[in-house]
Order: structure tokens, then sequence, then C-alpha cells
């Protein structure tokens, strides 16, 4: 094992060790393949996660052991049970993990210290449960079967809305009398297709390549402007599959997905993720063996789910707060525009120039993983403030989600959010 400096305890990781109690060894672990650190506030932002109580984690791609084989080993030798009772889906380990390596992403504690007492009180002063999000003026009201088809086919179809174009010009959809921008465009478009009697959330629908063909998904997500939803062909694409999936495995309908998990929220994401590649957003990063699992869509699709019935019905699961925050390209920029996540200069540049961000690269996974991470701590300090706080990982991301679409609204929307155009989120 390589030796580590011993650093001086810097006043800043005294300061905030009291904020999440980790007895900290004071000691960096310097990154597997000593990379310089590109960001000059890295070495004071360093996320406490970076320290370890046990020996630093080194990169995968060395002698590591697989932890999950030491840990059945040893329940084994302890004569456990080696079968877990409960489905984990491994996020925030994978999110940690990406934290601990990153070098141009980093976590600033104070700012998400003051973070949680902001979202807390914010959220308490609105009242935001589960039930704000059937307030929604188009997300569905009935709780019943063909609400959950409608979640499914939502968040199969449930990403990159981004626009080169200014607000006016941007793809946009016109229903009830509004003009719908962005995800609210999916939704909108969804229920304009059901009033007009196209089965969209009909599995069966999505097989027929003779009735559900790219060009009646063209009318399906008709924008009033001239520029067409994204990324069209990829989302017939998640239908087709998708309603292959259902009919082989799950009697054609989303319900008996649900069924199927028995009322745990990992075991539906980790089905989701299993027999649809569509909802595998599962990748590689720097030189570790197992891919880190983000699962933003399958994520959200269960805490739609949650949010909709209001933890009841289809919605029922015991261990929903096992799901995290949902890794898009919005939270990550409310997480900056608070302080919370600070860039290396090189990829606040390319943020800042709207350059896209390479698909699957370093900067991805840092962006999305540590937005992960930076949730999650925040969701700890309200939790350590508040012990009973009804609060949980889902609503603080619904609640910045819908923070800055507000912010949006009104103009004030402060920097600019990554560019990319992926399936996966
Ligand atoms: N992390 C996170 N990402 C979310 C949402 C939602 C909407 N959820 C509703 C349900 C409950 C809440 O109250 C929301 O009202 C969409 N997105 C993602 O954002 C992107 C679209 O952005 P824009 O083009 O600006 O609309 C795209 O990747 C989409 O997948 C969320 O909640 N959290």
């Amino acid at each position: 094992m390589g030796r580590y400096p011993i650093s001086k305890p810097s006043s800043l990781c005294v300061m905030f060790r009291d904020i999440f109690p980790v007895h900290v060894p004071l000691r960096w672990t310097p990154l597997s393949d000593h990379r310089p650190t590109t960001h000059p506030a890295a070495p004071f932002f360093r996320p406490l996660s970076s320290f370890h109580l046990t020996t630093p984690k080194m990169s995968d791609s060395e002698s590591e052991p697989d932890l999950e084989l030491l840990a059945l080993l040893r329940q084994h030798l302890q004569g456990k049970p080696t079968v877990s009772a409960e489905p984990e889906t491994g996020v925030l380990e994978g999110a940690e993990y990406v934290y601990d390596n990153a070098i141009d992403v980093a976590i600033d504690m104070r700012s998400c210290k003051n973070a949680a007492a902001v979202i807390y009180a914010q959220m308490q002063r609105k009242q935001y449960s589960a039930a704000s999000w059937s307030a929604h003026e188009l997300h569905p009201k009935s709780k019943d079967a063909a609400t959950v088809a409608f979640i499914f086919t939502m968040d199969l179809l449930n990403f990159s809305f981004w626009s080169e174009r200014s607000a006016a010009e941007r793809f946009a959809v016109e229903y009830r009398g509004k003009r719908w921008t962005g995800y609210w465009s999916l939704v909108a478009a969804l229920q304009r297709a059901l009033d007009e009697g196209i089965p969209i959330t009909d599995s069966h629908f999505w097989q027929d390549e003779e009735a559900c063909t790219l060009d009646v998904l063209r009318q399906v997500f008709r924008s009033c402007t001239d520029e067409e939803m994204p990324l069209l062909a990829e989302r017939l694409a998640c239908l087709r599959e998708a309603g292959t999936v259902l009919y082989e495995k799950y009697q054609c309908h989303p319900t008996h997905l649900v069924d199927a998990a028995n009322g745990s929220a990992a075991a539906l994401v980790n089905l989701l993720a299993r027999d649809f590649s569509c909802f595998r957003d599962e990748h590689r990063f720097e030189g570790r063996r197992k891919p880190i699992r983000i699962l933003k869509r399958p994520q959200i699709l269960v805490a739609d789910l949650w949010a909709c019935f209001e933890g009841g019905g289809y919605g029922e699961f015991r261990d929903i707060d096992k799901i995290t925050m949902f890794a898009d390209y919005r939270v990550p920029q409310i997480l900056n525009s608070m302080g919370c996540l600070y860039y290396s200069p090189p990829l606040g540049t390319a943020i800042r120039l709207k350059r896209e961000i390479p698909h699957g690269g370093s900067w991805e996974m840092q962006l999305r993983a540590c937005s992960i991470w930076c949730v999650e701590l925040i969701r700890r300090e309200i939790i350590k403030e508040h012990p009973d706080a009804h609060i949980n990982a889902i609503l603080i991301d619904f609640f910045l989600y819908d923070t800055i679409k507000e912010m949006e609204a009104a103009g004030e929307e402060s920097v600019p959010h990554h560019r990319t155009r992926s399936i996966w989120y």
C-alpha cells in the first residue's frame, strides 16, 4: 500500500468535520493515477468523502479486492445467510466512488450546509411533499393502471429536450391554450395524443410497425415552432424495445412490472435496468472495473409512481428512500448556481461556452455522479438538523428542478447547464 502524505488539517476541513459525522484521519487520498488537480480550489474543496476510515480507495483497476466478494465471504464465514434480504441499486456507492476520484468537479461543504438550510425552509414554507407532483397541471390525476402506463411511457421518453434556439423558437407543444417546452412539452404531447385518440401509452401500439411509425411520432410530438423534438428516432426505438419486453416478460402492461418488484423501489429500478437496455444508464469511469450505475430514468420512473400515488397503491415502496437524485442536466445547474458544485476551469469554460459535453466521457460522469453525491450530502445535512423531517432525495430533487424552472420562467436563470444530447438524461 503506497504511503499517503499526511496533510496539515486545513481550517476548512476542521470546520466542516462536524457537518458530516465522519471521523477523518485528515489524510488526503491522492488520485490513483496522480493526475494534477486542474481546479485551483480543488485542494480546499476536496470532498470530505475523500477521507476514509480505512485505507484509502484505490482505483478499481489496481489490485483492490472485489468488495462485494469480500462481503459475501465475510457473511459466509460468520454463518450469516449470504443472500442479502433487500435489493440495492448501487447508485450511491458508484456516485461516491466517482466523487472521490473526480478532479473536475468538487463540492463546497459550506455551501451544501447553507443550501440544506434554505431548501428545507422553502420546502416547509411551500408544504412541499409527494402530493405536489399531482398538483402540476399536466400530470395525470387518476390513480389507476392507465396512469401507471402514462408514467411508464413518459419516463421511457424523458430525456434531452434542450435546444440551441431562443425561447421563442425552441421546440414547443401547444396544448390547453398554452405553449409547453422542455419536459413539459413531452407531457403535453402525450396528453394531446390521448385526447386525439392515439394510443401512445399502449405497448401493443408501440410494437405495431405499421401503426406506430416515425411519422406518427412526429405528429404526436409536433411543434408549434419549426424545430422538431430532438432525438425522435431514438424515442421510437425506446418504445419499440419496451413494447417487446413488456410483451415477452410482463403481459404487455407495466403494472405487472411494478408487481414483480414486490414493493421494493430498488428491485423495480434493477428490473428496469436488467430487462430494458434503454433504461440501462450504466457507464465506465476511468479504470474502474465495475460500471457506474446512474440509472436516472429508472429512478425517476419509480419516484414519479411513488409521488403520483402518494406512497400507496402502485406507488407503495418500503425502501423508497434508496432512490437518489436524478442525474439530469438541470439540477446540476442549480447546485452550481448555489455554489455547491464547483467545476475545474476547463470544464467550467466548456459549460459557459455551451460546448457539448462528450458522451460517456469523464466530465459527463463527474457532473452526473457528483450531483447525486451533492444532493445526498444536502439530504444528510437536513436530516442531521431536522431528524423528524419527512424529506428524501426525491423530494429535494423535485423541489430543485421545479425551482430552476420557476427561475427560468422568471428570466432569472443564472448559470448555463451543460449541453448534452443523450437518451440517458
Ligand atoms: N433531476 C430531475 N430532472 C428532471 C425532472 C423533471 C420533471 N419532473 C417533474 C416531476 C416532479 C417534479 O415536481 C417535476 O415537476 C424533468 N427532468 C429532466 O430535466 C431535463 C428537462 O429539463 P427542461 O428541458 O428544462 O424541461 C430532462 O433531462 C428531464 O428528464 C425532475 O423532477 N428532476
